[in-house]
């Protein structure tokens, strides 16, 4: 509690406690003092309000994200950084805002993006759901590429604004989210703050916008919940979650129906199926048995009822990243602008998966292959905590109409993964603080 909180908020107060005025006279003293007090009051609110509201800089941190520190932006330096980074060096390039840019599919997104020519700028709150620290690393790759990553979180609308202030972004590649599916029994609240909230921030700075940008986002595979027809096709139910992330993911596409019919935004929906390879993320099943086979530890493979399969359809991230440019380069414009509807406007939704499920025991074996160690295997049942038996995706729509189609099976993939973990970890001695 500050010193002001034990003002008394009326002078009658003060001048009941005589005790701590005993001279003659006190009563005059009292009263110009009050009067210096009062004055610097409103001195010290006034510096106060003129910081914070008339700063080019304000300071921003969202503690429900775990945002390890605050994030400072605006002034001409900051703008000229935004700018160049989102600078279009190709003809017929885009200028694209990548949200969740230090993210895994964020930072391989993003570095395509530019390799082609397109301007790219990111946008991320480094929260510490996994490892910051390989966040960080993944942003001076992008920053080696000419990737300037703002930090700050979706949720800061003004930020939002700000971006859009400064550059007419063309497309937004909206990556940012709470990943993970067992983590939201844990912490529901993030999955509502980032999926949800954030999303619909997002979406209304982009409706605003003049040019409306056209928006390609992350969907999941977990939108398919309990359906037991397999393989998934986009035109299949999607009304079982088994988890609250599938849930808000799930929310999410109900959420881009909402604004594409009211603000002609033209929205594409891409459900990534269980995204494995390099610079990939520590939650994830492949990621974590890998470190705990190479430190000897046991790792939980998950099985059904009656020893049933549990199986993922492991798609490799340089095929999802194929998948989102084909996404982007075939979105139509939204039609509105300034908030105001013109027209109907494109709204998409795409399996990206490898069309190939694989026992996740079949996964352990070639992890023990490639580390060239056996791993301790603790066979257990599938805990009802949101993970689904089997995914497997039909991704026909997406190979007409993105020209879509993985090439990279689990072996060549996880050989990749396995190459850049050991050189990753291995240099300058970096711990694999995986969870
Ligand atoms: O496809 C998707 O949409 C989702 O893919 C992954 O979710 P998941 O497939 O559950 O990926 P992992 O957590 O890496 O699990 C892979 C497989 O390993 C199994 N597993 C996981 C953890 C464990 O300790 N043991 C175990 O056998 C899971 O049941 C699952 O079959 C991502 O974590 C989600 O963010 C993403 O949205």
């Amino acid at each position: 509690m500050s010193h002001l909180d034990h003002t008394p908020s009326t002078p009658g107060k003060f001048k009941m406690d005589k005790s701590a005025y005993p001279y003659h006279g006190g009563r005059l003293r009292w009263h110009s003092s009050l009067a210096k007090l009062t004055f610097w009051s409103f001195v010290f609110i006034g510096v106060i309000f003129i910081f914070f509201y008339r700063s080019p800089s304000r300071f921003h941190s969202d503690p429900s994200r775990r945002s390890l520190r605050t994030s400072s932006w605006g002034g001409p330096a900051w703008e000229k950084k935004v700018r160049t980074s989102a600078r279009i060096r190709s003809r017929n390039g885009f200028s694209v805002l990548v949200t969740g840019a230090a993210g895994f599919v964020g930072t391989h997104v993003s570095s395509a993006l530019k390799r082609r020519g397109d301007g790219v700028l990111g946008l991320d709150n480094f929260n510490d759901y996994y490892d910051p620290t390989l966040k960080r690393a993944r942003q001076a790759l992008l920053e080696r590429a000419g990737v300037f990553i703002v930090e700050g979180d979706i949720n800061d609308a003004a930020l939002l604004k700000k971006l859009f202030e400064v550059v007419p972004f063309t497309h937004v590649m909206h990556l940012a989210a709470q990943a993970g599916v067992r983590y939201a029994m844990q912490n529901p609240g993030s999955y509502v703050h980032s999926n949800i909230a954030g999303f619909v921030s997002l979406l209304e700075v982009c409706k605003e916008a003049t040019p409306q940008p056209a928006i390609v986002w992350a969907s999941s595979s977990s939108v398919y919940g309990l359906n037991t027809k397999v393989p998934f096709s986009e035109k299949d139910r999607t009304d079982q979650p088994a988890s609250l992330y599938a849930a808000t993911k799930k929310a999410g596409e109900e959420i881009a129906h909402t604004y594409n019919h009211i603000y002609g935004l033209s929205l594409t929906g891409l459900r990534f199926f269980t995204v494995y390879g390099p610079w990939g993320r520590p939650d994830m099943a492949y990621f974590f048995f890998t470190k705990d086979i190479l430190n000897g530890k046991s790792i939980p493979i998950f099985e059904g009822e009656n020893h049933g399969t549990v199986a993922r359809d492991f798609t490799y991230i340089d095929d999802i990243v194929k998948g989102c440019l084909g996404a982007l380069d075939t979105a139509q414009k939204s039609t509105g602008s300034g908030g105001k509807k013109k027209g109907p406007a494109q709204l998409r939704v795409f399996n990206l998966g490898n069309t190939s499920p694989i026992p996740v025991t079949n996964l352990v074996t070639i992890l023990e292959r490639l580390l060239k160690v056996k791993a301790k295997r603790n066979v257990m049942k599938l805990p009802r905590n949101g993970d689904v038996q089997f995914t497997h995706a039909n991704i026909s729509l997406a190979h007409r109409e993105l020209g879509y189609k993985p090439t990279t099976n689990l072996q060549t993939g996880l050989k990749k993964f396995v190459r850049w973990y050991l050189n990753y970890y291995s240099a300058a001695g970096k711990k694999a603080d995986a969870r």
